[in-house]
């Protein structure tokens, strides 16, 4: 099971996640209370291992906005949220980085149907913690797609039994008081990996 683990902001949160094996960590570069700079978020991947994804989140922005703010932050991956045109996707593929399209469940599920390597099947609010009908979409999405939007420690099993993802991502579920809280995130790894 493919884990990522997003919207890291500090160094030890970055830690914690590649310690508890994660396959990917997240920086949030568009507007969102877990907002990081380009620079802050290079600053936190140049402690990542290279067989671990860092990951650039945006939602909404130009192509010439993400590939410049990408190549400052130095990620490995963009992920567009919203419904970015194929168009962004195109002008994006030869950026060098994984493309990662994220998106709500009324949206085209085809892994790989704009360019993306990865695809994120999310809750209508991005980031929100706000879980919602992942047992809908069994069967639907194809490829490497990831189920996202309210999972945590005690439901992601019941999430992947549901939806039976290719991968899971988190953010808000491994908080505690607003912050990534190590222990969340060492024990949603866990689970996801059915510990
Ligand atoms: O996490 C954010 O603040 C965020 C903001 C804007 C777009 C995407 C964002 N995060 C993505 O949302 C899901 C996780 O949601 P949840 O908090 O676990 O419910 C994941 O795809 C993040 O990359």
């Amino acid at each position: 099971m493919y884990v990522k683990i997003c919207g890291l902001r500090e160094a030890g949160q970055v830690d914690a996640a590649v310690e508890a094996g994660a396959d990917a960590v997240g920086f949030v570069l568009t507007a969102s209370k877990r907002q990081v700079t380009p620079h802050e978020a290079r600053v936190l991947g140049e402690a990542v291992p290279p067989g671990v994804l860092t990951v650039a989140v945006f939602a909404g922005e130009a192509p010439e906005v993400v590939r410049a703010m990408a190549a400052e932050a130095g990620v490995r991956a963009v992920q567009l949220h919203g419904d970015h045109p194929h168009g962004d996707f195109l002008a994006l593929a030869d950026l060098g980085v994984t493309l990662v399209r994220a998106v709500a469940s009324h949206a085209n599920l085809r892994c790989g149907a704009y360019g993306e390597e990865l695809l994120i099947v999310d809750a209508p609010k991005p980031g929100s913690g706000e879980p919602w009908d992942w047992s809908g979409v069994r069967g639907r999405p194809s490829g490497k797609w990831m189920l996202a939007g309210g999972l945590d420690a005690g439901n992601v099993r019941r999430a992947i039994t549901e939806a039976q993802p290719w991968g899971v991502d988190v953010s808000s579920g491994v908080e505690r008081d607003g912050r990534k809280d190590p222990d969340l995130i060492r024990e949603f790894v866990a689970a996801a990996r059915g510990g």
